[in-house]
Parts: structure tokens; sequence; C-alpha cells
């Protein structure tokens, strides 16, 4: 894996004038703090709760996503899987609490995950483990609401282990996404990704505009959020440039294991890139860009560019 800095430069150079907005997260599939009976601590409880299972919707053979209905419309992808979540939230809101969750059974999940047409959601098992587990830690910890987790919190992603990316890491086991590669000189080394408990943060970040009830002091700490997209995206760009074996193995769509070297390489060089583009383009503009602007420019290109995103069946993206 190459990363290549010409193309940084480029693109740097192509994206200095654009608007970067941050996207606040308001379609239909997602509730709205401004409707009654919906609090704001109820929409970080939801954004929080869908980053526990915003992973792997699409079918690893066909490549077919996941589709789901929610108020006459058919969502595809991790919008079906927020689709299912609204869906549920608008029949029961105590979906959002930790006793309700921790006592969700395999095929209460797979009813609140019927999907639109027949394809069951990839991975329903991990998902009902994960939101079990999930309503257990928030029942014991925070009494049952990620709302009390923010507030506890300081209003930072890290802060000594009382920032929020640190607590989600910490009591959230399922947010802990990181893998351990081994070096050249035979050294052990862990890559923290902590891409979904970013992507949380970064939603909440990005419907509250960083005000009052939702605040990141440290928003230059955020890295792009590493899924399978970026990676294709950034390839499409010229930016990434895989080896001969890496561009193999994913234009085959041979499944890339969780946690091997290829998988690593793809998501670190995806947020070192990242971490070089915004580092450029800060230079060149007045108005600050942080991960979440960039990510969302990046991961809206998705469905306009070709190629073929890695297979790696992974709780993590
Ligand atoms: N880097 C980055 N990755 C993101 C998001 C979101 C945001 N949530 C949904 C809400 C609105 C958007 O339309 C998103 O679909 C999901 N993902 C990741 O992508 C994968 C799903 O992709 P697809 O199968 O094509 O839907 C999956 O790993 C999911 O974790 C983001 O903002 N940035």
């Amino acid at each position: 894996m190459d990363i290549q800095e010409g193309a940084i430069e480029l693109l740097s150079e192509r994206l200095a004038a654009d608007e970067f907005s941050l996207p606040e997260w308001r379609a239909p599939v997602f509730p709205d703090e401004n409707s009654s009976g919906v609090s704001e601590r109820d929409i970080i409880d939801f954004l929080f709760l869908g980053n526990t299972i915003n992973f792997q919707f699409r079918d690893y053979d066909t490549g077919d996503k996941f589709t789901a209905t929610y108020a006459g419309t058919e969502w595809s992808g991790a919008f079906a899987m927020w689709a299912c979540l609204r869906r549920e939230f608008d029949d029961n809101p105590a979906i959002l609490r930790g006793d309700t969750l921790s006592d969700l059974s395999l095929s209460d999940v797979e009813r609140l995950f019927e999907p639109a047409d027949g394809d069951e959601i990839p991975m329903l098992e991990e998902r009902h483990q994960i939101l079990t587990q999930v309503g257990e830690n928030l029942s014991n910890q925070y009494d049952g609401r990620f709302a009390n987790l923010i507030d506890s919190a300081e209003p930072c992603l890290y802060a000594d282990g009382n920032g929020i990316v640190d607590r989600l890491v910490t009591h959230l086991p399922s947010f802990d996404d990181s893998s351990a590669v081994t070096l050249a000189d035979g050294s052990a080394l862990e890559v923290a990704f902590w891409k979904r408990a970013q992507l949380a943060a970064g939603m909440a970040y990005g419907r509250f505009q960083n005000q009052e009830c939702f605040r990141v002091e440290d928003p230059g700490a955020f890295t792009l959020f590493v899924d399978y997209n970026l990676p294709n995206v950034l390839r499409e760009l010229g930016v990434l440039e895989y080896s001969d074996h890496l561009a193999e193995l994913v234009d085959s769509r041979t499944m890339i294991e969780a946690g091997s070297r290829e998988e690593v390489e793809l998501r670190a060089a995806t947020v070192h890139a990242g971490d070089e583009l915004i580092e450029k383009l800060m230079d060149c503009r007045d108005s600050s860009v942080y991960a979440p602007h960039l990510d969302y420019k990046l991961f809206q290109m998705r469905d306009e560019i070709d190629g073929t995103i890695h297979i790696t069946r992974t709780t993590a993206y």
C-alpha cells in the first residue's frame, strides 16, 4: 500500500474552496428533537445506540445492501439499520433504555431488523449479542442511558480516560475497535481505530453543531471513520495505491480477515491519508476542517465511484 503524496496535494487543492458542511443527520430515519415527546437526550441515546451496530450491511456474496422500509420509503445500507431503529423507537421509545436492550431475545432482534425484502441483515447474532451487552453495561453504570455516559464524561473525545471515546471503548467493549500488528523489527503495535465510537460522537457533533447539549472541545482529535467505503473512495481518487497482492484480494472480492496485516493496512492508510488531507486543507483555508467534515465529503462519494469495497467480516464497520 502506498499513499500518493501528489494525489493528496491535488485533492486538497481541488477541495480547498469547497463548502465543508457538518451533516446534521436529519433524514426521516433519525428522530427530531423539535418534535413533541422527543428530547435532545433521546437523540443522543438514539445515535449512540445505532452506532453500536453500525456495521456490515452488504451480502458477502452478492454485495446487495440490506433494505428496510420506514415512512413509506425503502432505505438501504446503514440507513436501513437506522430505519429499523426509528421504526422501533416510534412504537416503543424504551428501546433506547438499558433494561429493554438487555432483555432482547434473538427473535426480538430478528423482528427489529425486519427487511424490506427477504434478505436478513448480516451478522444478526452478533448484533443481538452487542445490544444485550450494551444494555447490561448501560444499566449497571449509567442508569440505562447513553445520555448519562455523555453527561459524566468531559466534553472531549479524549481526556485522560474521561473523554467520550475514552468511556465508550472502556465501558462498552463492542466499541473497542483496535488491532495488534507485528512490525518488521518483530515488535508488536496496537492500532486503535475506534471507528464506531468516533462515528457516534461525530454524528452527535453534527446534529447539535457543537452546541451546549453535545460539545466536543477537541474536534482535531477525530480521525476519518474508516469503514469499508472510504479506502475504496481514496483508491479511486488515486490517494491510496494498493499493492498487486492487495488489489488482487480486493478486486476478486476475496474475504480479508479482520485484524490481518492487509486489513489493518487498508484502514491505517485511510486514517493517515485523511490526517494529511486535513492538514493541507487547514493550511489553505481560513475556516477549520476536521475529520467529520472530510469524512462526510468522502463518504458521500461512495455511490458515485466504481471500484470494489474490500470484504471483511467484522463488527467494527
Ligand atoms: N465513514 C463513514 N462511514 C459511515 C458513515 C455512516 C453514517 N450512517 C449512515 C447515515 C447516513 C449515511 O448514509 C450513512 O449510511 C455509516 N457508515 C459506515 O458505512 C458502512 C455503511 O455503508 P453503506 O453500506 O453504503 O450504507 C458501515 O460500515 C457504516 O458503519 C459515515 O457518515 N461515515
